[in-house]
């Protein structure tokens, strides 16, 4: 048997054209992007969620550019198929210079793609990273590590003004450049006009099903994340009581959008 071809930022577009959903996990170490990269993830995202669910921290923010790398380091020495998407933590692209340091440190660690939170602000940054080879996946919505200015992590872009503004941003990022977009905690409809409005995959966490993919903190869709989860997250394992199950339970329940449920979206 020959191995699955890898998934590309093009093969990723064409997975959107052609209406197929994207399946995203988060992952940390090797042996889990191993096991995600088996059960047929498309995408592996190093997030900065590491912060919390590694590192033990309340927030993302305390997150560096070289804890980023070595946890890419290890998730790349997993994968074999999916494309390892690593996030660029907070206040490491305040600046063009800073951000061609932090996604070169990043890629060199083995991304194939980096991600960061924000809009219009960012899109000249976008858009110097994509010309110097570097893929971006956008990031709007619910921005954790704008959580200070939020006043917490809560839904996003419900009222009129917001909205306008989020798909404002999509648009010029996606102009910019950028070859994906996560959209976090916003009302499904919101995020399904996005979607519908752009060439470029949009992947949901906390977004409902209508957009071309989602994304799940690893240790959430497996119920080892310490405290209250959010309300978008499913625990996999609960389910089925095995790793490997759970992992193959959500890229099946993904694929046929059977996840997420209108208990995990807002309208
Ligand atoms: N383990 C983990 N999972 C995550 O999804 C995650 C992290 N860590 N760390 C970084 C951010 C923080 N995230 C969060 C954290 C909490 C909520 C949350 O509790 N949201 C409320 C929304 C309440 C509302 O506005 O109605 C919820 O009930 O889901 C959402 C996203 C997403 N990211
Ligand atoms: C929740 C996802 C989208 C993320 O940014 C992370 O894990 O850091
Ligand atoms: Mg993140």
């Amino acid at each position: 048997m020959t191995a699955a071809s890898p998934v590309t930022v093009p093969s990723l577009a064409a997975m959107k054209a052609g209406g197929q959903p994207i399946t995203m996990l988060t992952a940390y170490d090797a042996s889990f992007a191993r096991l995600l990269d088996d059960a047929g993830v498309d995408c592996v995202l190093v997030g900065d969620s590491l912060g919390n669910v590694i590192q033990g921290r309340d927030s993302t923010l305390p997150v560096t550019v070289d804890d980023m790398a070595y946890h890419t380091q290890a998730v790349r020495r997993g994968l074999e198929r999916a494309l390892l998407v690593a996030d660029l933590p907070f206040m490491s692209y305040h600046d063009q210079a800073s951000a061609m340091a932090s996604a070169a440190a990043v890629m060199r660690a083995g991304a194939q793609m980096v991600k960061l939170e924000g809009g219009a602000a960012h899109a000249g940054t976008v858009a110097a990273l994509v010309a110097n080879g570097v893929p971006v996946c956008a990031h709007l919505g619910l921005t954790p590590q704008h959580v200070h200015q939020l006043g917490g992590y809560r839904v996003q872009g419900r009222d009129e003004g917001p909205a306008r503004r989020l798909k404002a941003d999509a648009e010029l990022l996606a102009e910019a450049g950028a070859g994906m977009l996560v959209l976090e905690c916003v009302p499904a409809p919101l995020a399904r006009e996005v979607a519908e409005s752009l060439s470029i995959p949009v992947i949901g966490i906390g977004a409902g099903s209508e957009v071309d993919g989602q994304v799940l903190v690893l240790y959430d869709m497996l119920g080892v994340s310490p405290g209250r989860s959010p309300k978008f997250v499913h625990d996999f394992l609960a389910d089925t009581g095995d790793v490997r199950q759970a992992l193959a339970a959500y890229v099946a329940a993904v694929r046929e959008r059977r996840f997420p449920g209108p208990e995990h979206a807002w309208q």
